[in-house]
């Protein structure tokens, strides 16, 4: 039987305020291993979208299970206790703590995360072997990630999510500053980790060239419906 690693239902729900933007999903699963890229334009929702799947916010109704638990029925606690164990996310802007080191932030969700960080074991060996395997150079765990350069704040923020091997990734446009030479070596380092571990991937973009990398792609405007909620 396949298993669903991300699994929405009549998920509905809107911004606050008036006029706030209001978003409508039927469906969307995930299955294990599988990677998709979620496509739309700017403004349709896609970062509104990974916030839901994520538990930072939370549906007006409908159901999301991420690995089989419904996220809706936790606390806010619980809610990021289960986005640390189970979802690696890759942000726009990567978030590394600026003054924290490489090695710092790479170990940084297994603090929240007590079975990803048994499933890592060695965990300062682990972070060095991601560092390798994307192509870091060596020493660099001991620098400060403010004195990154952006190629090497985007592999550590991979690192950071593939650590302890969360069953889901979770990227918002990771390549949306690299020229597309870089943009293809980026995916190319990111797909090796999952695959050997059979990772499910749902990356958000605006660039439909990136589909032919992805199993699946979908487009926002065939699963979503939004609407801005009247002033
Ligand atoms: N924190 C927020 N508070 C209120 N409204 C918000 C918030 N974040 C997003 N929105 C609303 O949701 C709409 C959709 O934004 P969202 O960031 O989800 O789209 P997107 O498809 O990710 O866009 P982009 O490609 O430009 O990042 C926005 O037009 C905005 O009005």
């Amino acid at each position: 039987m396949t298993e669903t690693v991300l699994k929405l239902s009549d998920v509905a729900y809107q911004w606050k305020g008036s006029g706030g933007f209001s978003i409508e999903v039927p469906r969307l699963e995930a299955n294990k291993g599988e990677t998709i890229l979620l496509l739309g334009r700017s403004g349709s929702g896609k970062s509104t979208l990974l916030s839901l799947i994520c538990g930072i916010v939370l549906p007006s109704s409908g159901s999301i299970e991420i690995a089989e638990t419904e996220l809706t029925a936790l606390s806010r606690g619980a809610r990021d206790r289960l986005r640390a164990e189970y979802i690696g996310v890759i942000f726009q802007q990567f978030n590394l703590l600026p003054f924290g080191s490489v090695m710092d932030n790479i170990l940084l969700p297994l603090r929240f995360a007590p079975e990803r960080r048994k499933r890592a074991g060695n965990i300062a060996n682990e972070a060095l072997r991601f560092c390798s395997a994307l192509g870091l150079p060596d020493g660099i765990e001991h620098l400060s990630a403010e004195k990154l350069s952006v190629g090497q704040q985007q592999r550590v923020a991979v690192a950071r999510a593939l650590i302890g091997y969360p069953p889901l990734i979770v990227a918002d446009e990771p390549t949306s500053a690299l020229d597309v030479d870089s943009q293809a070596g980026f995916l190319d380092l990111l797909f090796q980790q999952i695959k050997e571990h059979g990772t499910s991937l749902l990356m958000v973009s605006h660039d439909p060239r990136l589909g032919e990398f992805f199993d699946r792609v979908i487009n926002m405007e065939d699963i979503a419906k939004v609407g801005r909620v009247p002033a």
